[in-house]
């Protein structure tokens, strides 16, 4: 059976992916971007990131859900006011066994769920370009998006009765093509693939035009974070 269409009528109906984003505690989140913030504001950054994340994902029209995978309260909190299910991580098993877990919950709720990953670090996603995305996914049984640099990946698909098998971390691109996941070419999804791990990622972020959250927060960086690069 193919995706749950998200409304009943014909032609315009999109497919409904269930979205499944993980998010580590706050206290751990964002580590490689601690010097540039300080440790007051990066647990706040990782919030406003994952805010607008799950905010833009929920926007799109090709989205049906969104699962949260973590254990912060906070964040929980604040991510189910938005809409968000949130699902309790696997406590010390790391990020693919939480996403697997994830879709796991997902399914157990919608068995011929289409499920894709996506990670809570992008501040700049824009709801459409997510839909291109997905489109574009729905033509395999598993598919993926590199990251900005083209070294990792910011998300992964699975159709209907796929299994997910995510194989996130580091270089990860190599991994998903590896395992016979189909890269996603789209030209126009800048948004979809600029994660923010790093200063310099949060600068090009800034640059497409971040989402209100983070835009919030963004005056609270140090001049050292928000200037343009190579600016004295
Ligand atoms: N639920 C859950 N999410 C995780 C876990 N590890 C990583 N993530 C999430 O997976 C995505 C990519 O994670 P990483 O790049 O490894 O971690 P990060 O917090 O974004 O950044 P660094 O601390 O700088 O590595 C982010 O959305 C993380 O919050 C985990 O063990 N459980
Ligand atoms: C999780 C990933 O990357 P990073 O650890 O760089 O965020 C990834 O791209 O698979």
């Amino acid at each position: 059976m193919g995706p749950m269409r998200r409304d009943g009528a014909d032609g315009g109906a999109e497919a409904a992916w269930s979205l499944v984003v993980p998010l580590k505690p706050l206290v751990r989140a964002k580590s490689r971007l601690s010097r540039a913030t300080g440790e007051e504001v990066r647990p706040k950054l990782a919030l406003a990131f994952a805010l607008d994340t799950v905010a833009a994902a929920l926007a799109c029209e090709y989205v049906g859900d969104v699962a949260v995978v973590t254990d912060d309260p906070v964040a929980g909190e604040r991510l189910a006011a938005l809409g968000a299910r949130i699902v309790p991580d696997t406590p010390a098993r790391g990020l693919n066994a939480a996403l697997t877990h994830g879709a796991s919950a997902v399914r157990a709720r919608r068995p011929d769920a289409a499920v894709a990953a996506l990670n809570a670090d992008l501040p700049a996603l824009r709801p459409a370009e997510l839909g291109r995305v997905l489109h574009s996914a729905a033509e395999f049984p598993r598919a993926f998006l590199a990251d900005a640099a083209e070294i990792g990946t910011t998300l992964l698909t699975a159709t209907s009765g796929v299994e997910l098998a995510p194989a996130f971390g580091g270089p990860s691109r190599a991994r998903h093509l590896a395992s016979g996941a189909r890269e996603i070419l789209a030209p126009d999804v800048p948004s979809v693939r600029r994660d923010v791990d790093t200063v310099e990622d949060l600068r090009a972020a800034l640059k497409l035009g971040v989402g209100p959250y983070t835009a919030r927060q963004a005056p609270l960086l140090a001049d050292g974070a928000t200037a343009p690069a190579g600016a004295p």
